[in-house]
């Protein structure tokens, strides 16, 4: 899957672009401030109906106007597809997919499976635990179609069962939501699980190739002690739940755990290091991607050669080529990517003061 045509109208600094991008690498260049990560935004927020950016979509209009619009054209195994968005500054979103009106916005990324890798991707390692999930459920909802229902209602019931708690409700009123609660609960642990096993198969190699000295440990954590029946936990953590006002464990606490021997990544790796093994994290979930239902993911790298030595840039852009998917690499200077590459890109565009020009 690719995306070969992009219009972007109104979208932070970009009034008016239209992009006819190539099938491999297509590479984004321009000084600091002239649009080229707005661009990668704009390809995110077709795909997910937000930003990578900031958590106020309103924020990616640009300021003379009131609405955005995306569209791009898609090529997929089974056709084309037109996929068009419009975002209010009254907050009302338009989507689109082949002139049908699509309501959930998990539509779209079920349409167009997005990878990002920027200079914040870091993230993923440092912060707490939510990022880690939700690379975690990226996959999970791309690899299993019950995923999404599932989680949908744990976070239904889990949203119900807080209230209760600071209601202070009896353990008995409780109970009632726990059935289902432990029911769904167990069944997003199951995928998360069986994910995190398949993604690790393949991690090992890449990680092997980007970090060949050190032994990087990845694990699923579910959110509670896997050796104890999660309805019996719930029901003997009633008191301290009751106490806190939410649940204490369950599956809102799963995580990915990354270590090397003993040590958390963060506090065994240098920067670069650390970078390198996001990137091993989001081309080996591109790649199972592809294995589990044949599908490829568009990548997004912004600032590509930020902390990276020519050696590990030229490995990137060699295992981000291997996965056969689209890429949309940005950097300030071309020749930083150029060089590192063995065959030129599909197109290179120059962004200037938020105009984009196709270069090749
Ligand atoms: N809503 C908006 N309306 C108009 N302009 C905006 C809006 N939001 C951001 N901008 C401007 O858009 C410009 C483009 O920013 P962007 O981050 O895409 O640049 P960039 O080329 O990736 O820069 P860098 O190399 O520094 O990362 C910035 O100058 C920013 O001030």
């Amino acid at each position: 899957m690719s995306l070969t045509r992009l219009n972007i109208q109104a979208f932070r600094n970009i009034t008016s672009a239209q992009l006819l991008t190539g099938t491999g690498l297509n590479l984004i260049y321009g000084q600091n401030g002239s649009g080229k990560t707005s661009i990668l935004e704009a390809i995110y927020f077709l795909g997910m109906g937000r930003s990578f950016r900031s958590h106020l979509s309103q924020r990616v209009i640009n300021n003379e106007d009131d609405k955005l619009t995306l569209f791009a054209t898609l090529t997929l195994p089974r056709g084309e597809s037109k996929i068009g968005l419009r975002r209010f500054r009254s907050g009302e979103t338009e989507v689109k997919i082949d002139g049908d009106k699509v309501k959930r916005l998990s539509t779209l990324a079920e349409t167009l499976p997005i990878q990002v890798i920027t200079p914040e991707s870091f993230s993923l390692l440092f912060e707490g635990p939510k990022s880690r999930r939700q690379f975690i459920d990226w996959g999970a909802f791309h690899a299993d179609p019950e995923f999404y229902g599932a989680w949908v209602n744990v976070r239904r019931i889990l949203k119900q069962r807080n209230q209760l708690l600071r209601d202070g409700a009896s353990y008995t009123n409780i109970q009632y939501w726990d059935r289902e609660f432990v029911r769904y609960a167990e069944r997003v642990t199951e995928i998360r699980n069986l994910y995190v096993d398949s993604l690790n198969e393949l991690l090992k190699g890449i990680i092997e190739e980007f970090l060949p000295q050190v032994d990087v440990k990845v694990s699923f954590t579910r959110g509670w002690d896997s050796k104890i029946d999660f309805a019996l936990l719930l029901e003997n953590q009633y008191p301290r739940d009751l106490a806190t006002g939410h649940t204490v464990s369950g599956p809102h606490k799963a995580d990915l755990r990354l270590r090397v021997g003993n040590l958390p990544v963060q506090d065994a790796l240098s920067r670069g290091q650390l970078k390198l093994l996001v990137c091993a994290l989001r081309i080996a979930q591109g790649k199972l991607l592809k294995q589990q239902i044949d599908k490829h993911s568009i990548y997004l790298v912004d600032d590509l050669p930020s902390e990276l030595d020519a050696q590990h840039r030229q490995l990137l852009l060699k295992q981000l080529a291997d996965t056969g998917a689209q890429v949309f690499v940005t950097a300030i200077e071309p020749a930083a990517i150029v060089d590192s590459l063995d065959k030129p890109p599909s197109r290179i565009f120059q962004v200037a003061q938020g105009c984009v020009t196709v270069i090749e």
